[in-house]
């Protein structure tokens, strides 16, 4: 029996069509693969993106509000995404084991992270949410929003940015892995946690959404996971990616994944945080961590994925 920590990218809540109907049949395609690895009898704990959704949220915050219903601010919108993706992922659990009694009931769990409020990262916005833009529909939002900032996304269009700051504590560790212990499937640190402050000795919520790779690797860590999986949209990470000598990376050492790295070989936004995740969790744990595809993740005992080891 293997503890692992899955996490869970865009592609696997939303694939185009950003309806709660469509979502939830994504979600319950994705839970299909992983309630495989839970029914292995490995523990599993779900941690999920909020890209898309908490940014096309936030949108909407400002779109119905007036002055006696109020726009909630971007750390409650997280929580808020937290509880909608951990509802469709809850449910299809729960369906995919045709019960929702112990074992295996899944439980989406509210999950705060302390971030250092001197995080550089609330000078700086890069991480993106909601949806892509052309740079013309791009400078109409700015008209809406002046407010908000955007950036390119990985050569994919244009998205709004807003701060994300790195994970220093999840304090609700311990529950998440006395929930393993007791056969429960934890849905947790969805969106990446909700990013929170200790200030006069209470914590408050800040506003920044927090990269899910980060967020699973120092979940793992925390947890003393035995594995990091990551899956995403591709098979592997590739160095040349995108260029005709493209290849993709295997199974790797953790000091020439480093390498490849401080050559410039990931994209900043998308393949580059989840690279220095599973670098944080070898070096860290001197376990393993994979990147692979959803498609890959009935394989992953085959060797599939970009496996980084120590
Ligand atoms: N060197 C690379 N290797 C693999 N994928 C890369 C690389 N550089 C950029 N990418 C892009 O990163 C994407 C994965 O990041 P992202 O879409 O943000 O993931 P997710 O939403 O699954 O968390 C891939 O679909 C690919 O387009
Ligand atoms: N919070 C977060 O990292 O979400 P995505 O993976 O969807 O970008």
């Amino acid at each position: 029996m293997k503890r692992i920590v899955v996490a869970l990218g865009g592609n696997a809540i939303q694939a185009g069509d950003n309806s709660a109907a469509a979502q939830e049949k994504q979600v319950e395609k994705t839970i299909k693969v992983v309630a495989k690895m839970i029914e292995k009898g490995d523990q599993v704990a779900i941690v999920h993106g909020n890209g898309p959704q908490v940014g096309n949220l936030l949108l909407q915050q400002y779109k119905g509000s007036s002055k006696d219903n109020s726009a909630m601010p971007l750390d409650t919108v997280v929580a808020m995404t937290q509880g909608s993706i951990g509802y469709w992922m809850q449910k299809a659990l729960d369906d995919q084991f045709k019960h929702t009694d112990y074992p295996h009931q899944a439980v989406a769990l509210i999950t705060q992270i302390i971030v250092d409020a001197n995080d550089p990262a609330f000078k700086n916005s890069t991480k993106p949410i909601g949806p892509f833009y052309t740079f013309n529909e791009m400078q109409k939002q700015k008209i809406y929003h002046p407010e908000y900032s955007y950036k390119q996304d990985a050569g994919r269009g244009y998205r709004q940015v807003v701060s994300s700051p790195k994970p220093v504590k999840i304090i609700n560790a311990p529950v998440i892995d006395t929930l393993l212990k007791s056969k429960f499937v934890p849905i947790a640190a969805g969106g990446g946690g909700i990013p929170v402050v200790i200030k006069d000795n209470n914590l408050q919520g800040v506003a920044g959404v927090i990269d899910k790779d980060f967020s699973a690797a120092k979940l793992a860590e925390d947890i003393q996971a035995d594995e990091l999986v990551i899956l995403t949209t591709v098979d592997n990470a590739y160095v040349n990616y995108n260029q005709p000598d493209q290849a993709p990376i295997g199974k790797v050492k953790v000091d020439q994944l480093k390498k490849y790295l401080e050559a410039g070989q990931f994209a900043a936004g998308s393949i580059k945080p989840k690279i220095e995740a599973v670098i944080n969790f070898v070096e860290k744990t001197g376990n393993t961590a994979i990147i692979t595809s959803l498609r890959n993740a009935s394989k992953l005992d085959d060797g599939v994925g970009t496996i980084v080891y120590n």
